[in-house]
């Protein structure tokens, strides 16, 4: 995990209790993640144990996080496992603590399956169909914050670490990307909140069971193509190689499309929206390996892992 901020007992206590939550038992930070501070906390309320996440959002504002946290709330309405956010008295979800954003969610049963079968990747396909169109009618609306004008500023960034080859592909997959982005078959891509960011890390299994997803905070309005890219990148890669795998890909794909077919759209530019996805996350690692902050626990993931998916997934010449 990644602890940016430290918050004592008696600080997490304090909004505990006024979130009615219980009083607090127990509190420990939780490995697992790289943008914000985690704390797992136990409470004991109604002689019961309840357990929650608290989480101290590090780069997201005030003024973003009311998008993530009532889709999570909607979505959670709607029957999508995802946490909840817990409200004090006045309704509010988003507190302060630290003088930084909290949040305080329900923990989800389970654990991370990072070795998935088809099966596994096929659940993740049908909740994530099921998911967008939960989300349909969510009317607060921010755009992907990590999305095509956020690449467009970052790749400068990055490009003085790279070989000149490295150089080469990412400047060249950005100008076409940028071309993808002006087309019609772009414009009409079907869109809506997506999650953006729904890794093998991101998702709990219980006994072979989808039992939840979270880690909202890269969600934002965007085409659900990409979501599906950005889930087939991870779910259904050798993440020795890089290598897309047949079978999961198609059990994941063929599971979205039975709750949510594909338009025409959609399908026309799926391997460009695959390149895109693997784009995004080659040029976060990149910016993260680069130019890392500071944090108990953090490891930075590997950016070469996606400059080889991005290798993966260009058509042959
Ligand atoms: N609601 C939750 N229920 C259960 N575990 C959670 C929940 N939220 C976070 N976690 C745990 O905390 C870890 C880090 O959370 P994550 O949201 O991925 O952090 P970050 O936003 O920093 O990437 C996850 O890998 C998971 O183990
Ligand atoms: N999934 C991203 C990193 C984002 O971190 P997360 O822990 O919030 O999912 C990646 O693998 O690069």
């Amino acid at each position: 995990m990644a602890v940016f901020t430290q918050v004592s007992k008696t600080e997490a206590a304090a909004l505990l209790s006024r979130l009615n939550l219980g009083q607090l038992t127990d509190i420990e930070g939780c490995a697992g993640g790289i943008e914000n501070t985690n704390y797992f906390v136990s409470t004991l309320r109604d002689g019961e144990p309840h357990h929650y996440v608290l989480t101290l959002f590090e780069r997201l504002s005030f003024e973003q996080l009311p998008f993530y946290l009532h889709l999570m709330k909607h979505l959670a309405g709607k029957g999508i496992p995802v946490p909840d956010p817990a409200a004090d008295a006045r309704g509010e979800i988003l507190h302060k603590l630290k003088n930084k954003p909290a949040a305080v969610v329900n923990r989800l049963k389970g654990r991370s399956e990072l070795a998935p079968g088809a099966s596994h990747c096929a659940q993740v396909g049908a909740m994530l169909a099921r998911m967008h169109l939960a989300g349909q009618d969510y009317e607060r609306s921010q755009p992907n914050l990590r999305g095509l004008a956020w690449w467009n500023e970052t790749v400068p960034v990055v490009l003085p670490h790279l070989t000149p080859e490295q150089a080469t592909l990412l400047q060249a997959e950005l100008a076409y990307q940028n071309h993808v982005a002006a087309s019609a078959s772009y414009e009409a891509l079907p869109r809506g909140p997506v999650h953006a960011d729904l890794f093998r890390d991101n998702v709990m299994f219980d006994q072979g069971q989808l039992s939840g997803l979270f880690d909202f905070y890269f969600a934002g309005i965007d085409s659900f193509a990409f979501d599906l890219a950005v889930c087939l990148n991870d779910w259904c890669i050798d993440h020795g190689t890089g290598r897309p795998d047949p079978e999961r890909s198609r059990a994941m794909r063929e599971a979205y499309e039975s709750v949510r077919p594909l338009t025409a759209a959609e399908r026309e530019l799926m391997p460009a929206m695959l390149r895109a996805g693997a784009l995004r996350f080659w040029i976060s690692r990149l910016w993260d390996w680069h130019l890392p902050r500071e944090a108990s626990m953090l490891k930075a993931h590997d950016p070469a892992h996606f400059e080889r998916v991005l290798r993966e997934r260009l058509e042959p010449l």
